[in-house]
């Protein structure tokens, strides 16, 4: 057994992308817009509008670690192609004297804004919003990369998109949040939601590091505050809005009449990971980060939704990892899913204080050995990437012609019963765990020839890649070709030859 190589995924779609880490002024901000007003691929019901005006030194961090205002340089850092960040940050010669020599993490308080527009392809009249985050970060963070134009063509497989292509619908799926029986609040789609489809992009209300042992007057926040709960002092600088949202979330440690900042925080906030340069070395750092509507979510062990956090747009986006219908409650998974059950269990009940209700908990267990029997499909599923026999192997096999697919469909049988489609190992979710099986029984019957399994989990493939938003129209342009002409798939018949 050996992992497989190559690849079972069809090519990726060559991006003609540059990554460049980038601090932007407003003016040069100003030139890139004029270059491009494409709709950001990160959007589903708000297309971002760059609109990046310099903002004013937030009046109390003009202290930020003893900085006089003069210190501070007033950026844009731009996210994507069509959204922009305005943040205080200290000048990078004040940034070297604070932190010449010291190899402890420095932390400052930011007050990040973000402006962003109502769908303006519908309306004429652009609604502005801004919504504020309060962050400590990591002085030398890198908030986002610069991304560049997404690509319109394919040159490999001779694909361009046209201008309307490009447009794509953006995609918008009805959702709320509504009150369970227990009185615990839980978001519901009101309509059907694909499998794919993206069912929300939001940017965070507060971040701060995981491992937070920060004084409050070292991260420029005044005296009063730095007596305060650290917690209490980012909550008192949202805005009053939100911050009136963000007071209405659950805090797990506390009866409805106790609640404190902290518990709120921590019973809601997500893992997330930002960059940061060190001497030019980029490393990964750990980070919470609150999300208001994503808090809603409840947790199930079989979850029909993922989250994932994109550092280039600043955003988390949840994707539905299954069919969803109008009605059906949307879950995330809080813990890693394959787990035990019994882990699975004792690791809610101390972190987020409650007895799991969910499907696969409370399951009927009408048979003895059942709770067995699902704690070791998970445990096979973990590893199921890892131990898959090499794809190559298998096509110069000239016997065992339906090992390789029998494997795939096994799996995804056994994700669809456990409701892991969202989960390729224990390293967090994404949406490609059951896309990867897809992606292999095409490349499976491709090599077999076999016109007509192909032709139905390409239909497959280019469904799901579809429901997943405008970043695709490439990939889904690359399937039709082969919808189309079976024959130029690029492994056709490779394990007849
Ligand atoms: C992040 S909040 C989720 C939203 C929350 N239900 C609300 O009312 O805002 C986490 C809390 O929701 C509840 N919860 C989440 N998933 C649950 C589940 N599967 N079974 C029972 N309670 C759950 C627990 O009280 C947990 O502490």
């Amino acid at each position: 057994m050996s992992t497989s190589s190559p690849s079972p995924s069809p090519p990726t779609i060559p991006r003609r992308t540059k990554p460049a880490i980038s601090i932007v002024t407003s003016a040069s901000l100003k030139k890139d817009r004029r270059r491009s007003n494409r709709v950001s691929p990160f959007q589903p019901s708000v297309i971002v509008n760059g609109i990046a005006t310099a903002s004013k030194p937030h009046p109390k961090s003009q202290n930020t670690n003893g900085l006089s205002g003069s210190d501070c340089q007033s950026q844009s850092i731009k996210l994507s192609e069509s959204t922009a960040l305005d943040l205080n940050i200290p000048s990078p010669k004040r940034r070297k004297e604070l932190h010449s020599g010291s190899s402890v993490p420095q932390y400052e308080y930011y007050s990040l804004s973000f402006t962003e527009s109502s769908n303006a392809a519908e309306s004429s009249t652009r609604k502005n919003r801004t919504q504020r985050c309060a962050a400590i970060l990591e002085s030398d963070v890198t908030l986002c990369k610069l991304i560049g134009e997404q690509s319109d063509r394919d040159d490999e497989h001779g694909v361009t998109l046209t201008g309307r292509e490009q447009g794509h619908t953006p995609y918008s799926y009805a959702i709320d949040t509504a009150r369970n029986l227990d009185g615990e609040f839980g978001m519901v789609a009101q309509t059907f939601i694909p499998q794919g489809g993206v069912i929300l992009v939001e940017r965070p209300v507060i971040v701060v590091p995981t491992d937070m042992e920060v004084d409050a007057s070292v991260v420029g926040l005044d005296e009063a505050e730095s007596q305060s709960d650290l917690y209490e002092a980012l909550f008192s600088r949202l805005d009053s809005q939100v911050r009136k949202e963000v007071l209405a979330l659950k805090d797990c440690s506390a009866s409805p009449n106790a609640l404190t900042t902290r518990g709120i925080f921590n019973t809601n906030a997500l893992d997330v990971r930002l960059e940061v340069n060190n001497r030019q070395k980029f490393q990964e750092r750990k980070y919470k980060a609150l999300f208001l509507k994503t808090s809603r979510c409840n947790h199930s062990c079989g979850p029909n939704a993922v989250w994932r956090f994109d550092r280039s747009s600043f955003t988390s986006t949840l994707s539905a990892v299954r069919a969803i219908h109008s009605g059906e409650e949307i879950t995330i998974s809080y813990i890693n899913p394959f787990l035990p059950r019994h882990t699975r269990r004792t690791q809610l009940q101390s972190k987020w204080n409650f007895v799991c209700h969910c499907t696969h908990c409370d399951a009927p267990w009408t048979f003895p050995g059942a709770i067995a029997q699902s704690d070791k499909a998970r445990n096979e599923l973990s590893t199921f990437f890892k131990k898959l026999p090499d794809w190559e192997q298998w096509c110069l096999d000239k016997n065992n012609e339906q090992s390789m697919i029998e494997t795939h469909l096994r799996a995804m049988q056994m994700r669809e019963k456990e409701g892991l489609e969202g989960f390729q190992d224990g390293n967090g979710p994404e949406i490609v765990a059951y896309m990867k099986h897809i992606d292999a029984l095409v490349m499976c019957y491709g090599a077999l020839a076999d016109v007509q399994g192909f032709m139905k989990w390409v239909r497959k493939a280019r469904e799901v890649k579809l429901a997943q938003g405008p970043d695709n129209a490439l990939h889904v342009k690359v399937l039709d070709l082969w919808l189309k002409e079976p024959r130029k798939f690029y492994v056709w018949g490779w394990k007849r030859l």
